[in-house]
């Protein structure tokens, strides 16, 4: 009976959705079959088939996908450098790093969502429901998990065909990755000890736009490096804004974050300055070298309302809003990137 409840309150949250993620009315699309072995054959497929799905969708949003942006842009800025400083990028190898880069940084939220219920730091109020809420079993999250950083592994060798990088780097850069993404909250748990903003600002900034770049052109260089720092910057917010709503609820679980050390104040002047300092570098990239980096300066409208938001201590969907402004920033510079006069943009 016990049983039962839970399962009908996950299966309500499922569908009503949680996070802010909106959900979805599943269909099973059999609704209008008539089956040879009768209705109760037919009824039990359905059961089947809504289960299936239900359980699908709590995988899915498990890994937090409105985060993906923080990972797709640095892989695009990385193939964007190489086409226009090299020459030419190879879509097959642009599709199989995404798909390299997203696995390892959904492998990473999951082991957070893991570790983050272990230690008892995740409650009823949390983003990250789905172990609170028994969406999905600790056991299915680890099996996830470790399913992921194999796929994530499988692709990284994949990419060892397909580009012509060397080895050992593309194993320095990929395990330097994977070891970020799961001792972020696993092992020592970076995050728990204040160093989860450089974590963050390292791994989704100069390391993924550097493998992304590296892949495509086979060897390492560091301007990917500097190029990548708007965009870190950005991605950063994200992730202070997220821990200066957990602000509170952290302190009571004994964990130590930047945003605590700093207190609120100075975390909304911090939140300010990642949010701006990327427009001050792109407004002098439009003017010393070229107009086409101006462009991710249409995000500024949305960047404005963020701010008064976190000014005013409501904090509600922040990160997410913030993810938001993160994914349309990368992609006008990327575009930014790609339009840019050939010989135009600043070199090392
Ligand atoms: C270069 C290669 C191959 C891969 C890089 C792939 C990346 C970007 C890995 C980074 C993975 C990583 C560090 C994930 C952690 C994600 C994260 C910031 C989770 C948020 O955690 P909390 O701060 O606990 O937020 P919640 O309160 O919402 O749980
Ligand atoms: C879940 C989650 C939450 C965050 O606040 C993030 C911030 C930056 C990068 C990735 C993040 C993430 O995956």
């Amino acid at each position: 009976m016990a049983k039962e409840l839970k399962q009908s309150r996950a299966e309500t949250f499922v569908l009503a959705g949680s996070n802010g993620h909106n959900g979805q009315q599943w269909q099973t699309g059999l609704s209008n079959f008539s089956h040879p072995l009768g209705p109760d054959h037919k009824s039990r497929m359905s059961r089947v088939a809504f289960d299936v799905r239900q359980k699908c969708a709590a995988y899915v949003l498990a890994l937090r996908p409105w985060s993906f942006s923080a990972s797709l842009t640095p892989v695009a800025l990385g193939s964007a450098l190489a086409y226009k400083l090299e020459g030419s990028v190879d879509l097959v190898i642009l599709m199989v790093c995404a798909v390299t880069v997203l696995v390892v940084h959904g492998a990473g939220n999951l082991v957070n969502t893991y570790y983050d219920f272990s230690k008892g730091i995740d409650h009823k109020k949390s983003d990250d429901r789905t172990l609170v809420d028994e969406i999905l079993a600790p056991q299915d999250v680890v099996m996830f998990g470790a399913l992921l950083y194999s796929l994530g592994c499988l692709c990284a060798t994949l990419l060892y065909f397909l580009s012509t990088l060397r080895l050992e780097h593309l194993a320095l850069i990929y395990f330097g990755g994977l070891s970020s993404s799961f001792l972020y909250t696993g092992g020592i748990g970076l995050k728990y000890v204040a160093l989860g903003d450089v974590v963050i600002l390292i791994t989704f900034g100069p390391l993924a736009v550097m493998f992304s770049h590296a892949v495509q052109v086979g060897y390492l260089s560091a301007l990917p490096l500097v190029y990548a720092i708007p965009l870190a910057l950005n991605t950063e917010a994200i992730l202070h804004s997220n821990n200066t709503r957990d602000m509170d609820s952290d302190k009571q679980a004994g964990i130590v974050t930047l945003a605590i050390l700093i207190g609120s104040t100075l975390s909304y002047v911090l939140y300010n300055l990642l949010l701006f300092v990327p427009y001050v570098l792109f407004c002098i990239l439009a003017t010393r070298y070229t107009i086409s980096m101006a462009l991710p300066l249409l995000t500024l409208p949305m960047a404005f309302p963020l701010e008064k938001q976190f000014r005013s201590r409501c904090y509600a969907k922040i990160p997410q809003k913030t993810a938001k402004l993160n994914l349309l920033m990368g992609l006008f510079y990327v575009f930014g990137i790609i339009l840019a006069p050939p010989g135009s943009l600043p070199t090392l």
